[in-house]
């Protein structure tokens, strides 16, 4: 394996409920290399098969045949928390990511704490503190001055870049974007979206973002892929890329599938 290559998915396929009448084919066997620091957006229809490829990744469920590859170990048969010390994820939903009745500095710490042996003594240690002020101070929301305030008390903007804080603060092999600003408002969706980008920037993060919105998919990343029931159908990359349009990918997933993008949630940007 070339040592540029982060992530290697090798005929990697899921059916669920396979043999029953509501047998369904997400992922038909896949084939997929990601090099170090490529920022990839996904983008698809309903049940096109996007949470599924990630969730294999994830370690959420085991693939039916292939092999997943993260960073040249083999780690198909590896468990969702024996994986999640090598991932970083932020999820749709911002109540996900984030335990609400802990304190922002205790969520802090957990995520700090990842995958290192654990202390006897719970607690949040003075040099922790410190890094974590001078961390939250980099989101530009005043988080650093609400440490000891429960996760609870934030709004949905607040929580999902506070995941993404913790899902970065161990410099992940992955991170893991699941429509991260899907339920925000579109400032505050602006606003995460910015952090994404300067966050993932700054720690030359291999990243995956899936999202609705063509015009994200567009503008985040270096490289795109489409999907559409349970295949890759289309992966560009670099300055071809750069010069796609919104009316671009509508045409291109009309001429692989044969069929207009018909999703109620697609945003056309
Ligand atoms: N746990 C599951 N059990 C049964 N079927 C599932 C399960 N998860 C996904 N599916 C089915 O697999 C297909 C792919 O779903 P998936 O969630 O991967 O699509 P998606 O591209 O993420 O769609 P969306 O944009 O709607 O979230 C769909 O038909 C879905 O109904």
């Amino acid at each position: 394996m070339a040592g540029n290559d982060m992530l290697v998915l090798r005929h990697v396929s899921k059916t669920f409920n396979r043999g029953t009448a509501t047998e369904k084919r997400a992922l038909h066997p896949c084939d997929l290399t990601v090099e170090r620091g490529d920022f990839v957006t996904i983008i698809g229809g309903n049940g096109a098969g996007k949470s599924t490829l990630l969730n294999i990744i994830a370690g959420m469920f085991l693939p039916d045949g292939g092999t997943v590859t993260l960073d040249g170990r083999d780690v198909t048969l590896l468990s969702e928390p024996q994986r999640a010390r090598y991932l970083g994820r932020v999820f749709q939903d911002p109540m996900r990511g984030t335990a609400a009745d802990m304190q922002i500095s205790e969520n802090l710490a957990m995520a700090y704490r990842r995958g290192k042996r654990r202390t006897l003594a719970w607690g949040v240690t003075r040099d922790e503190r410190a890094m974590f002020r001078e961390r939250l101070a980099g989101l530009g929301l005043g988080l650093e001055d609400r440490l000891a305030d429960k996760v609870g008390l934030l709004s949905g903007g607040q929580r999902q870049a506070l995941t993404l804080l913790m899902a970065t603060l161990q410099k992940p092999d992955l991170l893991l974007l699941d429509e991260p600003t899907a339920a925000l408002d579109p400032s505050t969706a602006s606003k995460v979206l910015g952090l994404i980008r300067t966050i993932v920037g700054e720690q030359g993060l291999t990243t995956f973002m899936v999202t609705h919105n063509m015009a994200d998919a567009l503008s985040m990343g270096n490289r795109l892929i489409m999907m559409w029931e349970g295949r890759i159908i289309y992966d560009v990359r670099g300055a071809e890329k750069d010069a796609l349009s919104v009316e671009d990918l509508l045409r291109k997933f009309e001429e692989v599938s044969g069929s207009a993008l018909d999703n109620d949630r697609m945003l056309l940007g």
